[in-house]
């Protein structure tokens, strides 16, 4: 692979681009951020590690983190989850409230904010709101080799201070059964969840893991077992980007997640992980620059899953 070829080419793809789309302005912590910011970071499984931008540079993961929390739960409780969480593409706003009531307070997909918030309930339940976060980090730590990885208690503030329509989709499921803990405990860990800071190059590498079989090709942690590794990538390539999701696969064909921070992690089975950031996002609240970049990328590479 020419990997320089392919960087000057995306670099091309996104230059007249860059700035594009609308800044997530529901916070302070991600309205001042700077919207000409574009880095992205391409881990392949022997750990070689291609680079572009702003790639060191840590963004609030936001929803990315959804992916990971998903990942610990089906570690922890298997085939349950599906009992709290449903498995199709919602085809609506990621905070969207009206689905829930159709269906009983169970949400659609663990990608959606109201299945997020179900699955860190479950992991809250099995252990408590704060371990719970701190887990995450250190895997997080653990798979990056990076230690530095950490919560923005700014951003994790905010997100509570402005949070009433997590918390009503969160009473919403309690209403009808469907959470273990108080709700305060489930939406407290999930704002701390979304908080963390992370830069493409740590966010790439500690995903690797999904782009083999759920073991971490290099330090050979095995994360999730192989049949769940699947399943997860099949759910971020129908659930990943809301109602956004059927145009990012019909333009990148990879399972991926988007974030309101501007990032978006993409799997590559079989050939690495690829984090892109750039702050302006879409109308369904996907990087435009990010998306963009991929789309360049899979042309280059021949890494869509569909060829
Ligand atoms: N799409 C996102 O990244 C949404 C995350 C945001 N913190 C929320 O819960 O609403």
């Amino acid at each position: 692979m020419d990997w320089q070829a392919i960087t000057a080419r995306i670099e091309a793809a996104v230059a007249p681009h860059i700035g594009s789309g609308k800044v997530a302005d529901y916070i302070p912590a991600l309205a001042r951020v700077d919207p000409v910011k574009f880095g992205m970071a391409i881990v392949q499984g022997n750990g070689e590690m291609i680079t572009l931008g702003d790639s060191h540079e840590p963004f609030s993961i936001q929803s990315i983190s959804k992916v990971f929390t998903l990942s610990m739960a089906l570690r922890l409780y298997g085939e349950q989850v599906w009992s709290r969480v449903g498995r199709e593409p919602s085809g609506s706003a990621f905070n969207s409230i009206v689905q829930l009531e159709n269906e009983k307070g169970v949400p659609r997909n663990p990608l959606i904010n109201a299945g997020a918030i179900a699955v860190t309930d479950m992991l809250v339940a099995g252990s408590n709101r704060d371990a719970m976060v701190e887990e995450l980090l250190t895997r997080f730590h653990r798979l990056s080799g990076d230690t530095t990885i950490w919560i923005d208690e700014e951003v994790a503030q905010s997100e509570s201070a402005t949070g009433s329509r997590n918390r009503a989709l969160a009473h919403f499921m309690a209403a009808f059964g469907n959470m273990a803990n108080p709700v305060e405990d489930a939406l407290h860990a999930y704002f701390r969840q979304c908080a963390i800071r992370m830069s493409c190059r740590q966010l790439a590498r500690a995903a690797l893991f999904l782009a083999y079989d759920g073991c971490d090709p290099i330090n050979r942690d095995r994360l999730v077992t192989r049949e769940d590794c699947r399943r997860i990538n099949a759910v971020m390539m129908s659930c990943g980007h809301y109602d956004n999701s059927g145009d990012f696969a019909y333009r990148i064909g990879l399972p991926g997640k988007s974030g309101v921070g501007g990032g978006i992690l993409c799997i590559a089975p079989g050939h690495g992980a690829i984090a892109v950031w750039s702050p302006g996002l879409n109308a369904s609240g996907t990087s435009m620059v990010g998306a963009i970049a991929l789309e360049e990328l899979v042309e280059a590479t021949g890494w869509s899953v569909f060829g």
